[in-house]
């Protein structure tokens, strides 16, 4: 399977759709044509290697090129803390990646979001720590907008796959993204009701923040898989696996019907420019190292070095 430059014209003008699967997500199905890309990248390993193939497309369009990560790794060997969540954007972006799928198990802050229900979430609240937040720095910064952290195009999609493969969707809604691996304490799940949260994961951000450094449009598809400890009883990984399992045939149905319906090219669901007016150094002050670290992510937008 030939791949032009991710950052060619050929390669930003077609879609290629990513997605990075969360607990008890580490293989997707129909995959045609697959192979195993492992990358390296300059931020380091992502979680695992790469499953590209193609997944066929409705109204005789030829199928799209597909690229699954599963964010814990296989067998779930990382904690939320540990991954490389900007080696795994910037290998989606090295394969060419447009539209990122974040699947991911969340607990549920309101009562009418009940286990099994899928949020297409479309806010976040950080509170993740040390986690690192960005592609830049060392020499070159930029200022990406978050208004709106996650694509209301393809959202539109992912929750109308959804919608047609039997889920009860909530479409929009407020994820508290916590660095745990603790799940949160009673006082703290209270007060993220109080703040109007829906629900609540350890890996949305700054997953999303760096699909946007990256120019790659992203979107949730969150499983509420219990209901956090507000509600009287205490999560338990065991309670959150067993709705995963339940669900794991429903995810990889949406992703699926997703897919079948996705255009061929990204100007019918563009991505965002989100680098055109982000940097802010002067370019001539730019460090080598920081451009080639960049290329990749913002060579398209800075004038070529002298
Ligand atoms: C296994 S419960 C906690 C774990 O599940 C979620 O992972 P992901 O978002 O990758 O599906 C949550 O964020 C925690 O990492
Ligand atoms: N209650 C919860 N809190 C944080 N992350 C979760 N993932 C699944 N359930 C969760």
């Amino acid at each position: 399977m030939s791949t032009p430059h991710p950052a060619s014209p050929e390669a930003r003008d077609r879609l290629v759709l990513g997605v990075v699967g969360g607990s008890g997500l580490y293989e997707i199905e129909g995959l045609q044509e697959v192979e195993q890309i492992a990358l390296e990248t300059p931020f380091g390993r992502p979680s695992d290697s790469y499953t590209v193939g193609l997944l066929p497309r409705d109204g005789g369009l030829p199928p799209v090129r597909a690229v699954f990560l599963p964010r814990h790794g296989r067998g779930h060997l990382l904690l939320p803390s540990e991954i490389n969540f900007r080696a795994n954007v910037h290998g989606f972006k090295q394969l060419g990646v447009t539209h990122l799928l974040s699947v991911s198990a969340v607990g549920s802050l309101r009562e009418d979001i009940a286990p099994g229900d899928v949020v297409i979430a479309d806010q976040f609240i950080d509170r993740t720590a040390g986690r690192a937040q960005t592609f830049f720095g060392g020499g070159l910064v930029a200022h990406v907008q978050m208004g709106d952290p996650v694509d209301p195009g393809f959202s539109r999609r992912v929750a109308g796959a959804a919608a047609a493969e039997g889920a009860r969707v909530h479409e929009g809604g407020t994820c508290i993204v916590m660095e745990g691996p603790a799940f949160s304490t009673r006082a703290e799940s209270n007060l993220y009701r109080s703040w109007g949260a829906h629900v609540i994961g350890m890996t949305a951000l700054p997953e999303a923040k760096l699909a946007r450094e990256a120019e790659i449009a992203y979107a949730v598809v969150a499983l509420a898989t219990d209901y956090d400890c507000w509600h009287e009883v205490e999560v338990s990984v065991e309670a959150v696996i067993a709705v995963v399992k339940a669900n794991v045939a429903l995810s990889r149905r949406i992703i699926r019907r997703l897919a079948a319906g996705l255009p061929e090219a990204t100007a019918e669901l563009p991505y965002p420019r989100a680098l055109q007016f982000a940097t802010i150094t002067d370019p001539a002050r730019i460090p080598a190292e920081a451009r080639r670290r960049l290329d990749l992510i913002a060579g398209h937008v800075l004038p070529p070095s002298e």
